[in-house]
């Protein structure tokens, strides 16, 4: 493992050093599975189908001789001819059925990779994702395995077959004739000689290349989701300084890496089946000084030149080893990662009381942005966060269902360590509903049962009521099995808050922590969501993060933050009473919400 990955640095850093040409075995070894067995079989049944293809050539050889010897009959040639086709018919069927089993176990690695590394990834601290493109983590979970396709599925048969057969011919000729094999391969070391030369090439550039094609993944992934402000501000990609630059960099490490490759990679396909230029004046020497005959020259100029050809099935491989062996070197990386510390405990919890103790807190290091915070969530009281913005509401809430770890200090539940605790358990006593609510693509019920995948139809309606979702939802074409486009863009920003809520309702969570959950909301849907919210805090753990002051004036206790810090705490009218920071927001709060337009008209503030 990297220290890049162990550092969670973004996936540049890791790029930047060059490939390991054995990743793809170790994780083929790893995760391969049922793959192994599938892929010696593919294995054998290529090498027959290999060495099927040079019946034809013995075929020729052996007519050319009879032919020469002047004892060809009909019957040698029939024989021939049928041996021949025989042999091409039962090769291909061989090859088809090689290639067919070595997909079967390409696409089963693949898939196992997948998910590996979706669960992987899922008990990732978030932090490893701080600063990765989501087109960066799209490519390492899409892109990456799919690279070992080509080496699973061909290179592995075609490259073991290959090789089999050559190595058997080679000892055939030399056992026939030294010298003449020697000739036959002389030139075949060089051409792999060459290859290595264009994949040290290519592997050097290999980091350059990843990092390029992770920026452009994202630049592109966040072009087309920007689409709508490309299109209000009247500009285009080339326009995006960003997008145009990644493009341009992107293809100028093809072309880079192009031109490094061809010339060698053209030198391999050339050498690999040039044999006859030496054969033939060796030959020839060989045969004035009477130490060859004439059969013997036929079996090299028809036998050797032509057994080194199917090495050539190996160019395209060769061609994309470093981008495959990258693939496979960021995968195992990330594989390796350590996922967030996990006690994997069950602890039967007393109540559902929250306190944060001294806790510190840094997105980077030596970047503090929670400096020493204690106060206490009452068990089933609602407690709310507010404060100006960028003083760490979010950061807190977050903190307590460990999307990130505290830095120092500590948060209890119910008395224990949040870190005590087994992840699965602390995600069951939780529900977080997120300031920009995230639903997938799918349908409505799916992503309800995300709270609570085996609820029933019964749940979910009782949910969405709770919620004042479902008679938006009933209204909708199908109902609950509406499907929504990606990140349920079909819907209004109250309506997917609703969903959110009810998705936490479902879960049945004892504790709840709801960040800005009102904040796209229309005043109708504000109301209903109020509605919602209050029955769902009740006998659980609320905490709020508000920037509507007047949804928290009802809080049982109000934890006002500054700068990373607790400015002050109570009710609310404990808190306008000592006039401090509270008072002052909410003087600000209630002022901006009717600021005068031009004419007199007032307008709805969201803050
Ligand atoms: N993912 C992040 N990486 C680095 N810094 C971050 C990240 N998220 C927040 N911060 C920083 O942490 C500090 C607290 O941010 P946070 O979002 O918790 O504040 P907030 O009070 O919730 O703000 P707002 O009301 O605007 O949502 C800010 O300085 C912010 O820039």
């Amino acid at each position: 493992m990297t220290e890049a990955a162990m550092a969670g640095a973004p996936p540049g850093n890791e790029a930047s050093k060059p490939p390991d040409f054995f990743a793809s075995l170790k994780l083929l070894m790893r995760h391969g599975g049922k793959a192994g067995p599938l892929l010696s079989i593919s294995a054998a049944m290529a090498t027959c189908a290999v060495a099927l293809e040079l019946v034809p050539v013995w075929a020729v050889w052996r007519l050319v001789t009879e032919l020469v010897s002047g004892t060809a009959t009909p019957a040698i040639f029939v024989t021939c001819a049928v041996a021949a086709l025989v042999a091409v018919i039962l090769g291909y069927l061989l090859m088809g059925l090689a290639l067919g089993l070595s997909h079967v176990a390409a696409f089963r690695l693949i898939h196992a990779l997948r998910l590996a590394l979706a669960r992987h990834l899922a008990r990732l601290p978030m932090g490893w994702f701080a600063g990765r493109r989501s087109g960066g983590a799209k490519k390492l979970i899409v892109d990456e395995p799919e690279r070992l396709e080509l080496l699973v599925a061909h290179g592995l048969p075609e490259g073991i077959s290959a090789g089999a057969t050559w190595l058997a011919v080679t000892i055939w000729l030399f056992a026939v004739d030294w010298r003449m094999a020697l000739a036959s391969i002389v030139l075949t070391p060089l051409a792999f000689g060459a290859m290595f030369s264009a994949m040290g090439r290519n592997a050097r550039m290999a980091g350059a290349y990843q990092t390029a094609s992770e920026r452009l993944n994202g630049a592109i992934v966040e072009y087309l989701a920007g689409m709508a402000v490309v299109k209000v501000f009247n500009r285009s990609g080339e326009s995006l300084g960003e997008t145009a630059g990644a493009v341009r960099d992107y293809a100028a490490i093809e072309t880079a890496m192009g031109r490094a490759f061809v010339p060698r990679g053209a030198l391999f396909y050339t050498l690999v089946g040039a044999n006859i230029c030496v054969i033939l004046p060796v030959g020839m020497v060989l045969m004035q000084t009477g130490s060859l005959d004439l059969e013997r020259l036929a079996l090299f100029v028809i036998l050797g030149a032509n057994y080194s050809l199917p090495l050539m099935k190996l160019f395209n491989l060769f061609h994309n080893m470093a981008h495959i062996s990258m693939a496979s070197t960021l995968i195992e990386d990330v594989l390796a990662t350590p996922a967030q510390p996990d006690t994997g405990v069950r602890i039967a919890l007393p109540d559902h009381e929250i306190v944060f103790d001294r806790v510190r807190f840094g997105y980077e290091a030596g970047t503090e942005v929670i400096h020493g915070v204690s106060f206490t969530a009452r068990d089933g009281k609602v407690t709310a966060l507010v404060g100006p913005s960028g003083s760490g509401k979010s950061t807190l809430a977050g903190l307590i269902p460990r999307l990130h770890d505290v830095g120092a200090g500590r948060i209890t539940l119910g008395g224990r360590d949040i870190r005590e605790i087994g992840l699965d358990q602390l995600m069951e006593e939780i529900a977080f509903v997120f300031q920009d609510t995230v639903l997938f693509s799918g349908t409505i019920a799916e992503n309800l049962r995300f709270g609570k995948p085996g609820a029933t139809e019964a749940e979910l309606q009782a949910a969405a009521t709770a919620a004042r979702a479902h008679d938006f939802i009933a209204a909708l074409p199908e109902g609950y099995d509406t499907r929504l486009g990606e990140g349920g863009a079909a819907l209004s920003g109250g309506e997917r808050q609703r969903l959110a809520i009810a998705r936490a309702i479902l879960k049945d969570a004892p504790v709840i922590v709801l960040d800005e959950a009102t904040a796209f909301a229309d005043p109708d849907s504000e109301a209903a969501i109020q509605a919602a919210l209050s029955e769902l805090s009740r006998g659980r753990t609320l905490i709020v993060v508000a920037h509507r002051l007047h949804t928290i004036m009802g809080a049982d206790r109000i934890v006002v933050m500054d700068e990373g810090s607790v400015a002050e705490t109570g009710r609310h009218e404990d808190l306008l009473a000592q006039g401090g920071l509270y008072a002052r927001l909410w003087a600000d709060y209630t002022a901006a919400q009717a600021i005068p337009l031009r004419g007199g008209r007032t307008m709805e503030t969201t803050r």
